[in-house]
């Protein structure tokens, strides 16, 4: 665990003495868009078209904001457009490797050891976290973006001409609604777990522990009344709260300390959870090895030991009820 300070590593943790014991996640640096035809989008510059063949994505199958990527590339059948590779799950004193001890399919690219060292290609003075996702532009030799919530817009419109043209996880109609659930589910539940398990003063995570319960009591009510959080659509808000819930029992659960409720207990998020991992291709992006061995190997902070607990056993492909709700 570590960070780039002018392209130069530096082994640290997590800094929360100047936040009160909170946790903040930091912004993502790289920001360009890959578009259908290649002219610039809501931010970073043009260049970046639309291609097969031309882009490859770095992801750990622990971490939930990579997992998204995966699902989005996964439901566009763009597995044979956009090529992957895995690192490591352990975390360590190099931050995400490539050694394949753990479960790295090595970078097919370049051969690194390290996902810094894709960092300091795209940018030899790079300062700032080495973070997955990393969406690698084969042509122009460089990161096209390092944000996961903007490369899924990406993957769900961009490539339309290669993949899946007739499903769109952000339509038009359902935008604000997207969006203001986005900014509902984030702070609250996925990057709330963090909040609550990388808090280190207790009144930072009881903060973060009681909005996380009540986000998710929220959300328990919404889905007895319908399928999907922006009515009968599936959408992107979808598949950004599933990539938490399936590491909520787990993991957030013991590791995080999320322990009021496990999802297990809500019986509607429950069965949400089941129908999307049951949605074709998304089972094979879901790797609880990876997930358990990277919080409870990676996290020395909050696990010394680094044992990972055996349980518990949960059974995503169990029937769930979802289709006494009308789907659109
Ligand atoms: N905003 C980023 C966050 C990605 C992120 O924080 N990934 C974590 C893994 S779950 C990471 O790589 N952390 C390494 C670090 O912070 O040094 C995104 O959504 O793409």
């Amino acid at each position: 665990m570590g960070l780039l300070v002018d392209g130069r590593w530096h082994d640290v943790w997590y800094d929360t003495k100047s936040t009160q014991g909170r946790f903040e996640r930091s912004k993502s640096q790289f920001r360009n868009w890959i578009t259908a035809d290649g002219s610039a989008g809501p931010s970073g510059e043009s260049g970046f078209k639309a291609e097969p063949g031309r882009y490859h994505l770095y992801v750990s199958l622990a971490c939930p904001w990579a997992h998204r990527t995966l699902i989005f590339r996964a439901l566009k059948k763009l597995e044979d457009v956009i090529s992957v590779s895995v690192v490591d799950y352990l975390m360590a004193e190099e931050g995400w490797t490539f050694y394949g001890s753990t479960g790295s399919t090595g970078d097919a690219l370049f051969g690194s050891k390290r996902l810094y060292e894709i960092y300091t290609r795209a940018d030899p003075q790079y300062s700032g976290r080495v973070t997955v996702p990393v969406l690698w532009d084969k042509q122009r030799e460089t990161i096209v973006s390092n944000e996961s919530s903007e490369i899924i817009r990406m993957l769900n419109s961009a490539f339309n001409e290669f993949g899946d043209a007739s499903l769109n996880f952000y339509p038009e109609p359902l935008r604000n609604e997207i969006d203001a659930l986005n900014e509902f589910v984030y702070p609250n539940i996925n990057n709330g777990v963090y909040r609550a398990g990388f808090a280190t003063t207790q009144d930072a995570y009881e903060e973060a522990f009681g909005q996380l319960f009540d986000a998710l009591n929220t959300l328990e009510e919404k889905l007895s009344a319908q399928r999907y959080l922006a009515g009968s659509a599936l959408t992107e808000a979808d598949w950004r709260l599933f990539t938490t819930l399936v590491r909520f029992d787990p993991v957030y659960v013991g590791h995080f300390k999320c322990n009021l409720r496990r999802i297990a207990d809500y019986p509607n998020l429950s069965n949400y959870m089941r129908e999307l991992y049951q949605v074709s291709g998304i089972a094979a992006t879901v790797n609880l090895e990876h997930i358990k061995g990277h919080y409870y190997r990676s996290h020395k902070t909050i696990n010394p030991t680094g044992v990972v607990p055996l349980g518990p056993k949960v059974d995503f492909t169990a029937p769930h009820d979802r289709s006494r709700f009308d789907r659109s």
